[in-house]
């Protein structure tokens, strides 16, 4: 197979790799569209790489830098970011490179050397106030702590206008060069920034700040397509990371025996009717991509769990947790339980929640089935709800 390179500009390259296979990403989510691992040769007189390649892909990202130039003559290796979905290649990259040095953060440099086992001597420790000049190319560096991990920056390109972000911006699916090419991007990219970036907003608010003097005419990250159209990604991320919300609530829930749905059915059904949009999510099968995109822009959670064992059921444990460990913009939160003797769920959910901030509105709990009385109750917290959603009291 002739390695293809997808020249973006001249003397830059994509030189990734789509894995439209894969499945899973962090053992955690789902890749129902597959991913990339994107990147970027660029060449002055010197040549740099920009991230590399998971794993096992790292003959194929040599060949596509063999089809545009020799791969022993790399002058520098790019790492925005050390996880190994992008930096996996770096050991057999720089093997293959003599003179290659790696360019990164002093943070990078730490996690390279304990990753990677990159000896020290073949590092330059970057910062914002630095350049790298290849010759009629320049590389800029923004130093963007905790997007997602402590050691990440960007790369800027001065000359062609064009930011690696690496993963900020990213979104998980191989289809597509460039974002109008993809229709479901906004919303990939949204599941993605839920995934990943939410519980790390405000450092994403400090780094979209620190880009705003740079003109940005092409986003290049390391996942999914390039932002032509970065403005499109870039308004985004700012509602995002400013945690913009809908009228919407996130309906999670899960029932052995149907109890504790019928109970969410019949707040779900009130929260539409007054005009609320519900996104519902049972967690027996979520998709927890699906769950984390609508967590960004949801005003308020629904969470409804029988009792098992004493307290909430497995599945909504899970849930819970990962709720609170993602920091999403939630500000209402209604709680919907039934159980057949004493009880726990909603003890449970009240203690996760409790420290969120997260105003909990109320919690039903019913033994076994709804009376009338208690459906009635159901549809009462739901109007409540709905009103502190629209911002009524
Ligand atoms: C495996 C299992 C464990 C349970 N553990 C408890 C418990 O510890 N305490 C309790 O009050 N009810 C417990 N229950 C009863 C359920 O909470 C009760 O049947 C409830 O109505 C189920 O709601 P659902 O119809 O929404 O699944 C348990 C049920 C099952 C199947």
């Amino acid at each position: 197979m002739k390695p293809i390179a997808i020249e973006l500009r001249k003397g830059v390259h994509w030189v990734g790799v789509k894995d439209w296979g894969r499945r899973m990403f962090d053992g955690l989510i789902p890749l129902p569209h597959g991913t990339s691992y994107n990147a970027y040769l660029v060449q002055g007189e010197k040549t740099a790489l920009v991230d590399t390649v998971n794993p096992g892909f790292e003959g194929e990202l040599l060949a596509k830098i063999g089809a545009i130039t020799d791969p022993a003559t790399l002058d520098y290796v790019i790492m925005n970011h050390a996880e190994p979905d992008h930096a996996g290649a770096i050991p057999i990259v720089l093997a293959a490179s003599p003179q290659a040095r790696l360019v990164l953060t002093a943070k990078g440099a730490d996690m390279a050397a304990r990753y990677y086992q990159v000896p020290r001597e073949r590092m330059q420790v970057v910062t914002d106030a630095d350049m790298l000049d290849l010759g009629g190319k320049t590389l800029r560096f923004v130093d963007a702590p905790f997007l997602h991990w402590p050691e990440t920056m960007f790369t800027y390109l001065a000359e062609d206008k064009i930011l690696f972000p690496c993963d900020f911006f990213g979104s998980h699916t191989a289809a597509g060069v460039y974002d109008d090419e993809v229709a479901d991007l906004p919303v990939r990219a949204q599941m993605y920034f839920g995934e990943i970036m939410m519980p790390f907003h405000k450092a994403g608010e400090r780094a979209l700040k620190k880009l705003t003097d740079l003109p940005i005419e092409l986003i290049a990250p390391s996942h999914g397509p390039l932002w032509r159209h970065p403005e499109r990604i870039l308004d985004l991320y700012r509602k995002w990371t400013a945690g913009e919300t809908l009228p919407k609530a996130v309906v999670a829930y899960v029932s052995m025996w149907g109890s504790t749905e019928r109970l969410v059915r019949i707040v779900a059904e009130t929260l539409l009717g007054e005009g609320i949009r519900v996104a519902v999510h049972d967690l027996a099968q979520v998709d927890v991509g699906d769950l984390a995109g609508d967590l960004v822009d949801g005003r308020a959670l629904v969470l409804g769990a029988p009792t098992v064992l004493g307290g909430l059921h497995p599945a909504a444990l899970n849930a819970a947790n990962l709720i609170r460990a993602l920091k999403p913009p939630l500000k209402y939160a209604a709680v919907l339980s039934s159980h057949g003797w004493a009880g726990g769920a909603v003890r449970q959910a009240q203690e996760i929640l409790a420290p969120t901030g997260i105003e909990l509105i109320g919690a039903l709990g019913v033994h076994g089935r709804a009376t009338e009385e208690e459906e009635n109750a159901a549809r009462s917290l739901a109007e409540e709800l709905a009103n502190r959603i629209k911002g009524e009291r």
